[in-house]
C-alpha cells in the first residue's frame, strides 16, 4: 500500500458553521496504481489532494490519518512535510495559469524545484529542465517562454513537467484536461499515462476528474465522491458496468463528455448536511431508514464496496 487514508475531515469554520468539505473520507492506493476521483463539483476533491498535501490553508481543521509509506502525514512537521513534497508526493494544481509564476521563465521555474528539492547545481538543473520539457512535450528551445507566451495544452504540459521535477512516487493530478480542446485533452491524457505507466517503476497517481471519459482512459479503480464522503469505489471497469450507489448510477448516465451532471436537485449545502445519507433527498431509491441512519460501506465483491443500503 502506497497511501492508506482513514477517516479524514477536513472542516472549514464559516460564519454559518462549519462546512464539511471531507467528512469521514477511507481511500487507499496501490504502487503503481491510477486512482480515478470523481464527484460533482464541491463534493471534496480538491480538498482531498490538498490535505494529503497539507496544502490547506491554517484554517483548515483536519484529523484522521493520511499514511504515506506507513508515515502519517498529518504528523509530520512542517520541514519533513517539504521534503515530501519536495521528493515523493507532487500535486499538479487545477489553473495552470493561477499556479505558475508569470515572472518567472518556465524553465526557471522547473530549475528552481530541482535546486531546492533534488540538490542540483544551477547548470545541472537547467539541462534537467530542458529535458523534462523535452519529456512532456515541450521543445527544449522554449525553456526561457513564460508562462503567458505559452497555449493552455502547454502550460499544462509545464505544469507536469514541475510536477515531475522532483521525481515523486505520487503524483496527484487535479482536473489536468479542463478547459482544453478535445484533441489536447487527448495528448495529455496520453501523456499522463506515459510519465505513470509507461516509467519504471509505475509510477502512481490520483487522478481528480470530472470528465469520466478522461477517467476511464487512465484509472485502474475508481472513487466516486457525494458531499465529503467516497460513496462507491472499485475497479474502473467493474463500477462502469456495475455501478451499484444511485450516485453513481446518475453519474454515469449523465452524458459523460460534457462533464455535467444531471442529477435533480441541488448537491447538499456541506453546512447543513440532511441527517442520514446525505444523497437521499436526490435518491429516487431512497427509504425511510435512507432519511436517518448514515449508511456504513458495504462490502458487495472484491475491492468494490458502496455506501448504500440498498445496494
Ligand atoms: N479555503 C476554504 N475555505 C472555506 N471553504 C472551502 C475552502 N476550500 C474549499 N472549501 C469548500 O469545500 C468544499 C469542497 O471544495 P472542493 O474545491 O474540494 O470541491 P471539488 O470537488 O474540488 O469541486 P470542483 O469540481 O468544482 O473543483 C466546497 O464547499 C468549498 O466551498
Ligand atoms: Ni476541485
Amino acid at each position: 500500500m502506497l497511501l492508506k487514508i482513514t477517516n479524514l475531515r477536513v472542516y472549514f469554520k464559516s460564519a454559518d458553521g462549519f462546512v464539511k468539505a471531507a467528512d469521514g473520507v477511507d481511500l487507499e492506493l496501490y504502487p503503481g496504481e491510477i486512482l480515478g476521483l470523481v464527484g460533482e463539483t464541491g463534493s471534496g476533491k480538491t480538498v482531498l489532494g490538498l490535505a494529503i498535501t497539507r496544502l490547506l490553508p491554517k484554517t483548515a481543521a483536519v484529523s484522521g490519518e493520511v499514511l504515506y509509506r506507513g508515515q502519517n502525514l498529518l504528523a509530520l512537521p512542517e520541514e519533513e512535510m517539504r521534503k515530501v513534497r519536495g521528493r515523493q508526493v507532487s500535486m499538479i494544481f487545477q489553473n495552470p495559469l493561477s499556479s505558475l509564476n508569470p515572472a518567472l521563465s518556465i524553465g526557471e521555474q522547473i530549475a528552481e524545484v530541482l535546486r531546492e528539492h533534488q540538490g542540483l547545481k544551477r547548470k545541472a538543473a537547467w539541462q534537467r529542465a530542458g529535458e523534462l520539457l523535452e519529456l512532456t512535450g515541450i521543445p527544449a528551445k522554449w525553456i526561457r517562454s513564460y508562462p503567458h507566451e505559452l497555449s493552455g495544452g502547454m502550460r499544462q504540459r509545464a505544469m507536469i513537467a514541475i510536477g515531475l521535477a522532483c521525481a515523486p512516487s505520487l503524483l496527484i493530478a487535479d482536473e489536468p484536461t479542463r478547459g482544453l480542446d478535445v484533441t489536447i485533452q487527448v495528448q495529455i491524457v496520453e501523456l499522463l499515462h506515459a510519465v505513470t505507466k509507461g516509467v519504471s517503476p509505475p509510477r502512481s497517481m490520483l487522478l481528480i476528474t470530472h470528465d469520466l471519459g478522461v477517467a476511464a482512459a487512465l484509472t485502474d479503480r475508481l472513487a466516486v465522491m457525494y458531499a465529503g464522503k467516497i460513496v462507491e469505489y472499485g475497479r474502473t471497469g467493474e463500477v462502469f458496468r456495475n455501478p451499484r450507489h444511485p450516485y453513481t448510477r446518475a453519474l454515469l448516465d449523465s452524458h459523460p463528455s460534457n462533464g455535467l451532471i444531471a442529477t435533480k436537485g441541488f448537491s447538499p449545502s456541506l453546512i447543513n448536511l440532511p441527517p442520514g445519507c446525505s444523497f437521499h433527498p436526490r435518491c429516487k431509491k431512497a427509504r425511510k431508514k435512507c432519511a436517518h441512519e448514515p449508511p456504513l460501506v458495504q462490502r458487495i465483491g472484491m475491492d468494490h464496496g458502496v455506501r448504500c443500503f440498498y445496494a
